[in-house]
């Protein structure tokens, strides 16, 4: 069946043949022929008649669309005034290189009846590049600056991406010059500051961004770069892991809604990056920022979707680094995903469920290089009644204190006293077990992600809490975290204790959140990939969920009995 493919509101417009169904379930047919395949053969005319500006776009099928740039055509295909409908967003892994960038440019433009906001990564491992080129040219000295592998490995990802998609290298020259004076103003200060490091990170997402804008600009899917930092996207100052302010909210709607009201072209933003409220430095959301970057757009603008496109067919039920068996979860809420990306689920940014549940707008994670795989929907709720567990994840080289108060049983206000230190300290506390005079608790290895929990500061803790109590510290531990459905905790308890008895493993604290989705278990860092890897396969592997479904048809005819 023929159908009308338009994307942008009117910027390009192609007429292909494709299967009637729309949905984000990728049909076969669809990906094959208006996947890149398809795109990068359009040959987009921009003609002039008169005061009628209309873009001509030859397809090799021969099909062929006028679209015509006036009101009529702002409507979009539900024939409601046509907003950006939904944000896609595509991490390193999913624009590592030329290929990959007209792969996603093409499934950009297989949804026609979107309109689609962008949100972009660094391309591939230029983040961690750039990281490390800043700290070697700390200590390499000036002249040596231009011979650092990492600086080279940007340059020629760069140049040769740019010069693979066919674009003029002034997209990104300015930016290689800059970056390489910006790394010798750090040898020759011999200084990174974190304010330093985050405008040096930058880097990889301004290009990217401008390189992908220029790509469809070429392929005549009309679209416009943005950089963060300037359309609002305020934050605290705090470097390498700032938080988006509220007033981020209403700026990036206004402008990313006003230009397109005006002059629709598809908006790419950069990631991760935003502008500190007092500085008006450029500040980074944190390692995987680019997920809140897309939350906060689908928040501020009231998307219908926000959609996250990774390297794996969704929310997986385990690390495919630690389990290569691991499977998709289809369905996930905002809490449980909030609280798999907390607990050291590498998939999703910790932070980025926020706005997506603030806002209620659902989150798919999907598959760049299996777009027909249906991905995970995360939602406000779900159906709970069969759920148990949903996945499991490693939290490795966490920080355990025994805190036991010296004075007598019955004292008021120990445990409050014991948060006021960390408070005072500013740092936060993971998992925790308590009576009225002990407490067990695990500290976040790195302060959401990025700070590590340095020695200094770890002294200074154990200080302050040992002028109240006996405190006894416990690193290199593990926090297992099962997430699921807390309501059938001790199904979960009894299956997860018999397998770890069975592994010889001792479980050192429990804790179960009141998020209601969340047992953890802390274990020791030696032993907790064997848990991990013997716990998924109890749970996921050996059809668990039949054996869950028939003791409850037992017990549910128990009770009828009765
Ligand atoms: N539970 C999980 N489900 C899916 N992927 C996971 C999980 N835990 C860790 N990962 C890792 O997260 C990676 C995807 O996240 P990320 O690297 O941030 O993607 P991108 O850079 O494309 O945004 C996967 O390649 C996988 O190795
Ligand atoms: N480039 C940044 C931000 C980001 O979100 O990356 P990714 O989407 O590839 O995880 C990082 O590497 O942390």
């Amino acid at each position: 069946m023929a159908a009308s493919a338009q994307f942008g509101s009117g910027a390009c417009c192609v007429t292909v043949k494709r299967n009637s169904s729309t949905s984000l379930a990728f049909s076969s047919s669809l990906q094959s022929k208006i996947g890149f395949e398809l795109a990068s053969r359009l040959i987009c005319r921009e003609r002039n008649c008169g005061k009628r500006r209309a873009l001509k776009v030859n397809c090799e099928n021969r099909a062929s669309a006028v679209v015509e740039k006036d009101a009529a055509l702002r409507q979009g295909a539900d024939g409601n005034a046509a907003q950006l409908s939904i944000v896609m967003k595509f991490g390193g892994s999913s624009v590592a290189s030329a290929d990959r960038m007209k792969e996603v440019a093409g499934l950009i433009l297989s949804f026609p009846e979107e309109r689609p906001a962008i949100v972009l990564s660094a391309m591939g491992k230029t983040t961690n590049n750039l990281l490390l080129a800043g700290e070697k040219a700390v200590s390499c000295g000036v002249s040596n600056v231009s011979e650092l592998r990492e600086l080279s490995f940007v340059k020629e990802l760069h140049l040769k991406t740019v010069d693979e998609l066919g674009l003029d290298k002034t997209v990104i020259s300015g930016f290689l010059v800059e970056l390489e004076q910006l790394l010798k103003g750090i040898a020759m200060m011999k200084e990174l500051t974190p304010r330093t490091r985050d405008y040096l990170v930058s880097f990889g997402e301004c290009m990217s961004t401008r390189i992908f804008a220029a790509y469809l600009n070429k392929i005549g899917a009309k679209a416009q770069q943005y950089d963060a930092f300037d359309i609002g996207f305020i934050t605290t100052d705090d470097f390498t892991n700032a938080d988006i302010l509220e007033a981020t909210y209403p700026a990036v709607a206004k402008r990313l809604h006003g230009d397109w009201t005006d002059d629709p072209s598809v908006p790419i933003v950069t990631g991760f990056l935003g502008k500190g409220w007092k500085s008006g430095a450029v500040t980074t959301l944190g390692r995987g920022g680019s997920d809140l970057t897309a939350t906060t757009i689908g928040k501020a603008l009231g998307l219908r979707e926000i959609q996250v496109w990774k390297d794996v067919d969704g929310v997986l039920t385990c690390d495919p680094n630690i389990c290569p068996d691991a499977k998709p979860v289809p369905y996930l809420t905002f809490d449980e995903a909030a609280e798999l990306a907390y607990f050291g689920g590498q998939v999703l940014h910790p932070q980025s469920m926020r706005p997506a549940r603030e806002g209620d707008i659902p989150v798919r994670v999907k598959n760049s290089y299996n777009p027909r795989a249906p991905g995970t929907v995360i939602t406000k709720a779900r159906d709970m009644s069969k759920a148990v567990l949903t996945s499991i994840v490693l939290k490795s080289n966490v920080t355990m204190l025994d805190i036991v108060s010296t004075r007598m049983l019955g004292q008021y206000g120990f445990l409050a006293k014991v948060f006021s230190i960390f408070e005072d300290l500013e740092i936060s506390v993971d998992c925790v077990a308590t009576s009225e005079v002990s407490t067990s608790l695990t500290l976040d290895p790195s302060k959401l992600w990025c700070r590590e929990l340095i020695q200094q500061e770890l002294d200074h803790v154990i200080e302050e809490l040992e002028k109240i109590a006996v405190v006894h510290l416990l690193q290199h531990r593990s926090i297992i975290s099962l997430i699921g459905n807390v309501q059938r905790s001790s199904l979960i308890l009894e299956k997860a204790f018999n397998v770890l008895r069975k592994n010889g493993v001792n479980v050192q604290m429990i804790s179960q959140g009141a998020s209601k989705v969340n047992i953890s278990l802390i274990v020791h860092d030696s032993e907790a990939k064997q848990c991990v890897r013997a716990l998924h396969s109890a749970f996921f592997e050996n059809d668990f969920q039949s054996e869950v479904e028939a003791a409850d048809s037992i017990e549910t005819s128990s009770a009828t009995l009765n």
